[in-house]
């Protein structure tokens, strides 16, 4: 039987009933027969056990005993995860009898040296501050592996990373680090919900694939960042605050912030100067109501415009071979985040505009309006055209809203993943665009003639909704054009591979880097 990586690095008497000491216990593992029976999701491993026998250099680490130093929050989650996975768990705490109740009953909760001495794998659970009363353990953690889960309070707190640190206490023991970008939740809800994604990386090879083995068996995937070195960056990635949310967030609020402006002039300001009328009044939701739904329309005029462009540029090239300029390559990225943020200003539009009639403002007018027509004696105020403009432009925007309340839904990981890839593409792609043609139909019925009317150009600034228009016309006339017959065709050939003039063009790697090899990194 072959012998796996992980017990290649046991000290000579290792105290687990690991295969090599205990192949019968192996046998028995996988069972299809029982494999069927398990009760609860929780409590089967996420991914199945594999046998030795169809790959060496797969380790059988389910079964094996694994160490946990710490009783806190994020031990607690990790002995849970590793014994629902199959793994055997000896949690280490300073207090055993105290927190024995708060782990799983399979997990064997006792004194940090007793812990270590049972196994050759530790997590070590435990706050940077912390580390150096461990010390004294010295002696039983000879030649283990300790997996660093730590993060910092804040980037760059200490002149070297905690792993490091840790590796500096410990010379005999190899370090891996690992799990800290997962948050103790992750680890108890299970790898389905939140990122998967368990960055590690470590000095020894041997030490960092049988860690990389434990966390597939837990059903999360392991990425390789490379030597221990690397753990300074692993630490910081959780300190960053939402980094691609960071353009998206400032190109909405740029938006807002220029039509709000604009809003502002046309609606406060010009009566103000003009006429001398105070309709301050209108700020917190007349003017908030005319400038979120812009914003909103915009953000999803430029979730398709990336799109369009990579597709135009495409198209010139005659091939998918080369690589978009960084520019677009970052806008393709980022389209998710800016969808999300479009799909939460036109809530709040919604939300707003169905707030509009119940405003005092508002019954004043329709009280004032009542009146004047009394006096004039103008008893017919029903004018048709009227009523179906707003029938039509409320309907479409309800539409448009739901459509992209489907794109926001199936963006959530534990949807997304339930859906093929066709299906996502179908909502995010063509429901996505087909949201936006309804959108613009939403606005050209509510602005209507409006664009040419001379009294509703204030300061000579045209109706907002005009300015709006400019991008999604252009977005949906492209996408139109692309469904040319002749268009659509040479688009799909490039698609597939196919290039201008390839078997001309067997260009060396030049020195411009123009024609470089690699795919496109985006997927488009
Ligand atoms: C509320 C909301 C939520 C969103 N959530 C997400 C999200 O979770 N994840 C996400 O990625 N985006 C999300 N987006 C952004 C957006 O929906 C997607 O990026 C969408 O796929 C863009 O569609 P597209 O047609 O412009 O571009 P693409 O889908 O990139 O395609 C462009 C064109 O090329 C064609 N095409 C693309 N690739 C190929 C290929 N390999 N072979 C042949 N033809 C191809 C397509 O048919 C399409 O016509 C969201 C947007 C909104 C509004
Ligand atoms: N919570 C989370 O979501 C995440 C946490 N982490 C990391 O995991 C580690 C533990 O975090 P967390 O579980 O939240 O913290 P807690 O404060 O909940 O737990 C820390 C544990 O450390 C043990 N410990 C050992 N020695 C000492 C000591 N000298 N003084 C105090 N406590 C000691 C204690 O257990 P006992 O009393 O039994 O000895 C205590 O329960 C940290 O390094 C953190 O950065 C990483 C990613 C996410
Ligand atoms: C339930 C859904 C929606 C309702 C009830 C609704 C309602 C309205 C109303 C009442 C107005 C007129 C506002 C005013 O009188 O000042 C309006 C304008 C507008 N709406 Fe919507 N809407 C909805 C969804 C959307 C969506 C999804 C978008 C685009 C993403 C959108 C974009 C616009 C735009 C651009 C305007 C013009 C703003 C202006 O220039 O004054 N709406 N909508
Ligand atoms: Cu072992
Ligand atoms: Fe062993």
């Amino acid at each position: 039987m072959g012998m796996g990586i992980s017990h290649q690095l046991h000290p000579v008497s290792c105290p687990c009933p690991c295969p090599a000491q205990n192949a019968a216990a192996w046998g028995k593992l996988p069972d299809p027969s029982e494999a069927g029976m398990s009760g609860g999701d929780m409590a089967k491993p996420l991914l199945g056990r594999r046998t030795v026998d169809n790959d060496p250099n797969l380790v059988p680490t389910a079964g094996h005993t694994i160490g946990v130093l710490g009783s806190g929050d994020f031990a607690r989650s990790l002995a849970n995860r590793l014994t629902f996975s199959g793994f055997k768990v000896v949690v280490g705490s300073r207090n055993p009898k105290r927190k024995a109740s708060l782990f799983p009953l399979a997990a064997e909760v006792t004194f940090q040296a007793d812990a270590v001495k049972k196994t050759d794998i530790i997590f070590v659970a435990v706050f940077r501050e912390h580390y150096s009363m461990l010390c004294e353990l010295s002696d039983v953690l000879t030649g283990k592996i300790l997996v660093d889960v730590s993060n910092n309070t804040e980037m760059n707190l200490h002149k070297e990373s905690n792993a490091e640190y840790l590796a500096s206490l410990f010379p005999t023991c190899t370090v891996v680090k690992g799990f800290n970008v997962i948050s103790a939740w992750t680890l108890q809800s299970g790898p389905r919900d939140g990122n998967k994604q368990v960055l590690i990386c470590s000095d020894n090879q041997e030490a960092k694939r049988t860690v990389a083995e434990i966390i597939r068996v837990m059903g999360f995937s392991p990425v390789d960042m490379g030597s221990l070195s690397s753990a300074c960056e692993i630490e910081n990635i959780p300190l960053r605050l939402l980094p691609a949310w960071k353009i998206p967030v400032f190109l909405a609020l740029g938006l807002f912030l220029c039509f709000f402006t604009y809003n502002l002039v046309r609606q406060v300001i010009h009566p103000y100067i003009r006429e001398q009328k105070n309709k301050f009044y209108k700020i917190p939701i007349e003017v908030v109501n005319t400038t979120l739904p812009c914003v909103a329309y915009v953000m999803l005029s430029l979730v398709y415009l990336p799109g369009v462009l990579a597709a135009l540029l495409q198209l010139y090239r005659g091939t998918k071979y080369r690589r978009f300029p960084d520019w677009l390559d970052q806008w393709l990225q980022h389209r998710k985040q800016i969808g999300l943020l479009s799909f939460f200003c036109a809530a709040l539009h919604a939300v707003y505009s169905l707030a509009l009639p119940m405003r005092r403002s508002h019954r004043y007018q329709l009280i004032e309006t009542a009146v004047k027509q009394a006096m004039e004696k103008k008893p017919d105020v029903w004018i048709e055209e009227e009523v179906w403009r707003m029938e039509m432009y409320i309907s479409f925007g309800i539409i448009a809203l739901g459509l992209l309340s489907l794109l926001a839904i199936t963006s959530l990981p534990s949807i997304a993943n339930s859906l093929n890839w066709r299906e996502f593409s179908f909502v995010q792609s063509t429901l996505g665009f087909i949201a936006l043609v309804i959108s613009t139909l939403h606005t050209l019925t509510y602005g209507w003639t409006r664009a040419f009317d001379e009294n509703q150009y204030k300061f000579y600034l045209p109706p907002t909704y005009t300015l709006t228009l400019l991008v999604p016309c252009t977005v949906i006339l492209a996408k139109v054009f692309f469904l040319l017959p002749c268009v659509r065709q040479r688009l799909l050939r490039i698609r597939r591979g196919w290039e201008k003039g390839r078997y001309v063009k067997f260009t060396l790697p030049s020195a411009t880097g123009e024609f470089s090899s690699g795919e496109t990194s985006s997927n488009v």
